[in-house]
């Protein structure tokens, strides 16, 4: 280190950003010496702060004997001035150092995991041989060798830390990074991906502006998971905003950012339904035996908000998006058989930023019963064998209702250990003896979560459980209820994108009163209803199916159309209930709109233009819709169950409190009766109806809670042997 930096009295250096680069430029009250070598100045960072305290100091004192000597001439003024200058020039000093190591700390945790996920890999890779040896067969392999695509040099003990070494041969010269980032790895070639999140982690701009109070240099948060910082793998058969047919999607998407933003390294895996602009192929490809056929799966990558997203391709999941649980049973079986298969086995094979995350660490979080072989295959083929034997698996249940039912010979396709088949084998009074994937899944799963406390109670009643409720309790030990969050970067009525253009606009707590009417005339105008503000405009959002309680809508329409309202309804499903929609529409053209179809873009619209959302569903594992109509001030009229009573608290007028409607059994009548005060209240109470809407928006609804809540429930599941 060059010592010289150090005999200074006066501020000597400051970091200046250019070019969103952190180039570190050197200045003087004497001069400016550029590019110093970035390595040495950091060095010198934690002995400039040192000594920052003392330079203070002996500012100070100049400063003090300044002003005793004040209105001597203005010699002493223009010193003064200079101080007050490198007093300034110092903060900036101090802001830009906590950035540097801010940065610094960061780059070593990064580095921490991947010497992890190297020495992991290594474990596999010793256990994985090791099962080669003791001849156990692995599900989907044929008797040949198999094959291992992954690099070799990814297993290597020496590896070097190849993911910044190849973005400085690109960009920058290796010697100005900490040298602890400055190994390169020729044989490593990265993806945009990687050069992305390198960019994104190693070149942030430096601000300068910060102002920072001495001591609190060295402030970088710990994460919020603190000690219990994991390695979590979500997979699912759908996420937004990729692929999406109802909650499930919203889930997928927004639940693994917030346990980003807790710490932990977190990867979403889904199957790739089309070709989606932003992915790159990882150059890795499986083969798996899938009922008797060789089948091989590529996969593909893309790193958003902190989140490895890998996407499985295979022909099979190709152009089915709007249609992900249809077809012949049969061909789901196979497309989830695959897609469990694969997804299992992504840990060791797909590097993600350059590293794979290995099975150290490691818990698998599984979503309904597409994805509850998963579990199965997990104990099945590695946990029984002395593999992945850190690895957890944990289920969750969105919707009990679906459960992968077929007969018991669907069995034989899953290419299981014979004994297993008591996991699937199930009788009810409606199935029968049968097979059940959920089933399987449930006893299978280290931990299983819900949706809601409302439903976790429920799946254990004869009624709420369609048939699983016995497993469930006899599993409740294992079982938790998480209420969903919301995605508040999609839906948000001050940055929605979907409310910026046709009329619509953009609004906030602040400007509630105006911003939203603004939507409400937008959505009457783009459906071709009247505009009218003092309308009520009703609407409902959903699948249109038994589940969600279309009928209960239906039957009320004629009262509700003497009420001088307005309902829009938009769904798909069930085709004689998405005619009835149409038939409404035609029959009450100036008050009913109908729109049957799947749009992303017209949800958001009815839930910022509505002002009141109904949802009287049979049962609602959690329910999304609510949630997001509460946050944009839209109030929701709900049949009070599963995760809509946890989340609705009724209005009570007595005290001002609540933030919406609920009726306690599915029934017309139940639901004209809140409806009927809901509207009451809409037009003879403003104040109280501003307050209801206001009280909604204020809630915290992010994921953030229920991110927490979930890490504990996967700390559970790694302590569970
Ligand atoms: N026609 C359409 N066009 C555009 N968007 C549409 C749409 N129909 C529905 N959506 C959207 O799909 C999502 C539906 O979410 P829900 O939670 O209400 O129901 P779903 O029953 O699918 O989910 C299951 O899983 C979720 C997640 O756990 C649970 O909340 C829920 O209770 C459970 O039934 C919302 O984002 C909604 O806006």
């Amino acid at each position: 280190m060059d010592t010289s930096l150090l005999h200074f009295h006066r501020p000597r250096f400051m970091f200046v950003a250019s070019n969103g680069r952190t180039s570190l430029d050197l200045v003087s009250n004497f001069g400016v010496w550029k590019n110093v070598d970035r390595e040495k100045t950091i060095g010198c960072i934690g002995v400039s702060l040192k000594c920052e305290k003392m330079v203070r100091r002996h500012w100070r004192s100049n400063k003090r004997a300044m002003r005793m000597n004040a209105g001597k001439g203005e010699d002493q003024n223009e010193s003064e001035d200079a101080f007050e200058a490198t007093i300034e020039k110092s903060k900036k000093v101090l802001a830009v150092q906590k950035q540097l190591l801010e940065q610094i700390a960061e780059r070593r945790k990064i580095v921490s995991s991947i010497k992890n996920s190297i020495i992991s890999t290594e474990e596999d890779v010793a256990s994985y041989n090791a099962s080669d040896d003791v001849n156990v067969k692995r599900f989907g392999e044929s008797d040949e060798e198999p094959e291992r695509s992954l690099p070799l040099e990814l297993y290597s003990s020496d590896v070097n830390f190849p993911i910044v070494g190849k973005i400085v041969s690109d960009s920058v010269q290796s010697d100005v990074l900490p040298s602890f980032l400055s190994k390169t790895s020729e044989s490593h070639v990265l993806d945009n991906n990687d050069k992305e999140k390198l960019e994104e982690t190693c070149f942030e701009d430096v601000n300068v502006e910060t102002n920072i109070a001495p001591g609190e240099e060295e402030a970088k948060p710990p994460p919020l998971a603190g000690a219990n910082v994991m390695n979590i793998i979500l997979v699912a058969a759908e996420c937004a905003p990729w692929s999406k047919t109802g909650g499930l999607g919203d889930v997928a998407g927004a639940l693994p950012k917030a346990l980003a933003r807790r710490g932990h390294r977190v990867m979403v895996v889904v199957p790739r339904y089309s070709n989606y602009a932003e992915l790159s192929d990882t150059g890795v490809r499986r083969r798996y035996n899938i009922t008797g056929q060789d089948v091989e799966v590529t996969y593909h990558r893309t790193y958003i908000d902190g989140v490895d997203f890998v996407f499985i391709d295979n022909h099979m999941f190709h152009h089915i998006e709007h249609n992900i649980y249809g077809g012949e049973r049969v061909e789901i079986l196979r497309r989830m058989i695959l897609f469990c298969k694969a997804a299992v086995e992504v840990p060791w094979y797909v590097p993600c930023g350059g590293v794979c995350y290995g099975d150290g660490n490691l818990v698998f979080i599984a979503n309904d019963w597409h994805t509850a072989l998963l579990p199965v295959y997990l104990k099945a083929y590695y946990r029984d064998n002395g593999l992945m034997s850190y690895t957890r698996s944990v289920l969750v249940i969105h919707n009990i209702a679906h459960q992968g039912r077929g007969p018991v010979t669907d069995f034989s396709s899953m290419d299981l250990p014979g004994h297993y088949i008591d996991l699937f084998k199930l009788y009810d009074p409606i199935g029968g003896e049968h097979c059940n994937i959920f089933a399987a899944g449930l006893k299978a799963a280290d931990r299983i979560v819900t949706v809601s406390h409302g439903y976790a109670w429920e799946l254990k009643t004869l009624d709420g459980g369609w048939g699983l409720h016995g497993i469930i309790n006899e599993n409740h030990w294992k079982l938790s209820g998480i209420v969903n969050g919301i995605d508040v970067k999609e839906w948000n009525p001050q940055v929605d994108s979907h409310l910026q253009s046709d009329g619509y606009s953009n609004y906030s707590l602040e400007n509630l009163q105006t911003g939203k009417p603004k939507c409400k005339k937008a959505l009457q105008k783009e459906l071709g209803l009247p505009i009218r503000h003092n309308v009520p405009l009703i609407g409902f959002i959903g699948r249109l199916d038994d589940q969600k309680g279309v009928d209960l809508i239906a039957e009320a329409i004629p009262w509700m159309v003497g009420q001088d309202v307005q309902l829009v309804m938009l769904g798909t499903g069930r085709p004689d209930l998405e005619n009835m929609l149409r038939n409404f529409e035609n029959q009450y053209h100036d008050r009913i709109r109908g729109w049957v179809g799947f749009s992303v873009e017209m949800a958001h619209r009815i839930t910022a233009g509505a002002d009141i959302l109904l949802m009287p569903s049979r049962f609602e594992p959690c329910g999304l819709n609510q949630l997001y109509a509460m946050g944009y001030g839209t109030i929701p009229v709900v049949h009070a169950v599963g995760g809509l009573r946890d989340t609705v608290q009724p209005f009570d007028p007595f005290n001002e409190s609540g933030v919406g409607w609920t009726f306690d059994s599915a029934e017309t009548n139940k639901l004209i009766h809140a409806l009927g005060n809901c509207l009451y209240t809409y037009r003879e109470y403003k104040t109280s109806w501003e307050g209801i809407q206001k009280r909604g928006m204020m809630q915290d609804l992010s994921w953030d809670n229920a991110a927490q809540n979930y890490e504990d429930v996967l700390v559970a599941a790694k302590f569970h042997w």
